[in-house]
């Protein structure tokens, strides 16, 4: 069986005030939700420790937005795998496509974060997808297949997830069909040595598609964006039916 994983990427959204705030309407609804599903939160990095103190105890995992290869070093603004997993981060987000698109992140610079990433024991999720005139052009299957062709250069598929978020469907509403989707993520999946690695949607997901969007087959859980703010609304991603 693979694991449901849904998980909201805060971007940078929330103070500490918000996060606290959003937790402590987030955190009773989780009382429903079935024990199998995976639910991680990724703040801003100024909020892990916070956090990562308010949700000991609770069921509710903690991930960074990105990762730096080395340990250490003169690399103003990075952070690295040891200083996440020593506040108890457990997952972190690689090659998010705003990251590739508006930080000069590449698919060298992706495989060297993943790498460090389960080198320190973060379970990475790695996101891949096509921008529109890609899409139109005919070109979602080679432009995935090259990415994962170069991000997974000797990474381990036993702790790793992936994320398809065509870069279309990024805050704009204009969600993936769901069948379009699955058939995508069938074609991610056909491409790995181990097909029990989770592989989720990621674009525009919210409460009104949850439901849809989890009853495809190959789809095993949503990296939502927008829709992970505000806490009434994740809840009910998180207890999508
Ligand atoms: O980029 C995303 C999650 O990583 C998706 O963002 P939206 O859910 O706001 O479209």
């Amino acid at each position: 069986m693979r694991k449901i994983v849904i998980a909201g990427n805060w971007k940078m959204f929330k103070t500490q005030v918000e996060s606290a705030e959003f937790l402590s309407g987030f955190l009773p609804h989780l009382e429903e939700t079935p024990s199998v599903r995976e639910v991680i939160l990724f703040p801003p990095f100024t909020n892990l420790s916070l956090l990562s103190k308010s949700l000991h105890g609770s069921r509710v995992n903690l991930g960074a937005q990105n990762v730096h290869w080395e340990e250490n070093g003169a690399y103003t603004g990075e952070i690295s795998a040891p200083m996440l997993t020593e506040i108890g981060v457990r997952y972190v987000i690689v090659g998010h496509s705003e990251r590739r698109q508006l930080f000069g992140e590449t698919d060298v610079s992706v495989n060297l974060r993943l790498k460090a990433a389960q080198k320190h024991g973060l379970t990475p999720i790695l996101c891949v997808g096509e921008t529109k005139q890609q899409r139109d052009a005919g070109e979602t299957e080679s432009i995935i297949s090259a990415q994962l062709t170069e991000d997974l250069v000797d990474i381990n598929q036993t702790n790793l997830i992936i994320a398809y978020e065509p870069i279309w469907a990024i805050g704009t509403g204009d969600t993936c069909k769901t069948k379009e989707a699955n058939r995508v993520i069938g074609l991610i999946r056909s491409q790995l040595t181990n097909p029990l690695v989770p592989i989720q949607y990621g674009g525009s997901v919210n409460p009104n598609n949850i439901d849809e969007i989890m009853a495809e087959p190959e789809i095993d859980g949503a990296l939502v964006g927008g829709a992970s703010l505000k806490a009434d609304s994740f809840a009910r991603i998180v207890n999508y039916q």
